[in-house]
Formats: structure tokens, sequence, C-alpha cells
């Protein structure tokens, strides 16, 4: 059934990728950052000041028959970034994709950071993580998925982003002509709120073999890059012909004609792998001749992050009935 199926239009160089979202009666449209590394639908509303907004679409509860305040209670985001938004929460009808959740706790924005505000692809998010991470006070709410997925034909959501090009969101089912392998699940623990799951290896180039190494982290569709440990790093660009660690950017840099290595991240028990073409990780030009890498250190973060770079290489199954993540080459 197609219809439970969203399309997500890449914003910002591959930064982000926004899904169209109604929101309301009658529908009030927003375009939304689907975030599998947060747990918090929230919207730009007409709540802000002005300095806060730069063109983005305004959630007006006042104006939607179907919203209903929820007294007392407030929401506030810290993301990876550091951006950070904050306010008011109401219940109202919000329809993603085909699916619809009425009653759907919808956070409405009185302070946004600057990098939201200048971020003008985007009116808000939706956090897919797990309600355990929402911010709502006094009592944590459910996401968009986990109250729509009691209705869904299977209790799963699946990414299938693209480079430079739009993707789509499925929830509840899966597209069998979206992916060209088996799809391989490794299971999930979701007790820190996100889909966090460990790799046993990886492999840099046309390498054959994986260097078995466990690398435990988090999907995220939130994060643009793939964080990894140092590890890994080190030999990763130990590959990469005059890769240096640059200070002035925070982050291994090369001559932007550097020919870059794939990198592969095998799943389960390392019989099946994601490729992360080369072209993918050499992420952005610095301006200086230098370009920066798609793969960055997991320093300080405490596990690696499989951000959009990894995503966008594979067709991935976000089933949170099973508590298992699927990856299948496209
Ligand atoms: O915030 C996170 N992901 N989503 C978003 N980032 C920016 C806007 C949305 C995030 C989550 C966990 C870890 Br660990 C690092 C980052």
């Amino acid at each position: 059934p197609d219809e439970d199926s969203a399309d997500a239009e890449p914003q910002l160089g591959d930064e982000e990728w926004t899904v169209p979202v109604s929101i309301g009666t009658p529908p009030q449209g927003f375009k939304l950052d689907l975030d599998t590394g947060s747990s918090d639908l929230w919207v730009f509303s007409t709540l802000l000041s002005k300095e806060e907004v730069n063109g983005q679409s305004l959630y007006d509860p006042n104006k939607s028959t179907t919203a209903a305040k929820m007294t007392g209670y407030t929401w506030d985001c810290h993301y990876g970034d550091g951006s950070f938004s904050s306010g008011y929460i109401y219940q109202d009808t919000v329809t993603i994709g085909g699916v619809t959740v009425a009653k759907q706790p919808v956070e409405v924005a009185k302070t946004v950071a600057p990098q939201f505000t200048q971020d003008t692809a985007l009116d808000g998010l939706v956090g897919l993580g797990f309600w355990t991470i929402n911010t709502a006070e006094p009592k944590k709410q459910k996401t968009f998925f986990e109250n729509a997925a009691p209705n869904l034909e299977k209790g799963l959501f699946t990414a299938d982003l693209k480079h430079e090009a739009p993707g789509s969101y499925n929830f509840g089912w899966i597209d069998e002509n979206a992916h060209a392998s088996n799809i391989t699940y490794a299971d999930v623990d979701s007790s820190d709120g996100y889909w966090m799951w460990t790799s046993p290896g990886y492999a840099v180039g046309d390498a054959k073999g994986i260097n078995k190494t466990a690398i435990r982290g988090i999907t995220d569709t939130g994060t643009t890059l793939l964080l990894l440990p140092d590890d890994v790093v080190d030999t990763y660009y130990g590959q990469v012909d005059g890769a240096t660690w640059a200070e002035e950017w925070s982050g291994y840099v090369f001559d932007c004609n550097t020919t870059v290595p794939d990198f592969s991240f095998a799943v389960d028990n390392g019989t099946a792998k994601v490729t992360v073409p080369g072209e993918y990780l050499n992420y952005a030009e610095n301006g200086d001749g230098t370009c920066y890498g798609g793969i960055q250190s997991d320093y300080g973060v405490g596990f690696s992050i499989f951000g959009d770079i990894a995503i966008k290489s594979a067709f991935v199954v976000f089933d949170q009935q099973n508590l298992k993540l699927g990856w299948a080459s496209k």
C-alpha cells in the first residue's frame, strides 16, 4: 500500500531531509525533519518572537478546530549539535505519508536556536526515537510513530534516503522494490532511547576481509556525518593520501582532488555489509582547496553515530515491534 509513504526532500546539500506534514483542521502544512536521534515532534509556531522566524511556516493552534492545549505541559530539546528549542504542547491531528494520528502531542515552539532560525528549509522536527527521551513535562509523550504503530500492518518504518535526490520514508510496510539485497537485521538496544546497535566490523576501500572490531552506535537521520571510534577513523584516513587532522576545521581534511576510498561496515555476523561510496565521504569544500571528510571521530559522544552519510548508502528498516534494525543495499 503505497499511501503510507512520505517523500523526503534533501536540503542543504544532503544535510537533512524534510517531509511534508499536515497538522490540524483545516490542515496546516509544514516541512519537518524526520529525526531518529530524538523523540519530540515540534513545529515553529505563532508563539515565536518575530526575530526568531525567518520565513518558516508557523503552526497556529487557534486556527485548528481539533487543537487542544495540554495545560501545564512544556517541552525543552537540546540537540547533539548544540541547537535547542522549547515551548508548550497541544494535541492535534497529524498526517505524514498518508498515516494520520489524532490527538498527537504537537510541541509548539516558543523559543528556537539560531541554527533553526537560519535553517529556512525546515519548520520543525518529527522525532522517531523512543518515547523515553521525549522531553515533555510533567509526563513524557509518545512519538508520532509509537502512536501510529498499532494501526499499521507492521510496527516498523523504513528510510530510503538518497544522495542529492529525494528519498522516502514508509510507515508500516517494506517496499520490496526499494532494496536490492536481502535485509540483514541487527538487534537494537533501546535502553538509551536511541536506535542503538553494534556493527561487528568494517573494511576500507575494496578490502575483502573486515577488521573485526565492534562499532556500537546509533542510527540517527538527524546527524549528517558518520562519526566513528578514533582507531577506525585513523585506519580509514591512513588510506587517504595527504589526509590530516586540521585544528582549524576540527576534523580530518584532505586535498579536494584526492580520490577517497569507500568505507564498509558489517551487519550481523559480518556476512552482510553496507558500503558507503567514497564520493559520499568527501563531504564538503572548506574553501581553501581542502575538503572535509564525511567520516569523523565520535570522541566525547560515548558511542558512534551512523548518520545520513551511512543511511543514504542503504535501505534501512527501523523495526520497533521486534527491536531490530535492518540494512540492505539498494
Ligand atoms: O541531536 C541529535 N540528532 N538529531 C538532531 N541533530 C540536530 C537536529 C536534530 C543527536 C542525538 C544523539 C547524539 Br549522541 C548526537 C546527536
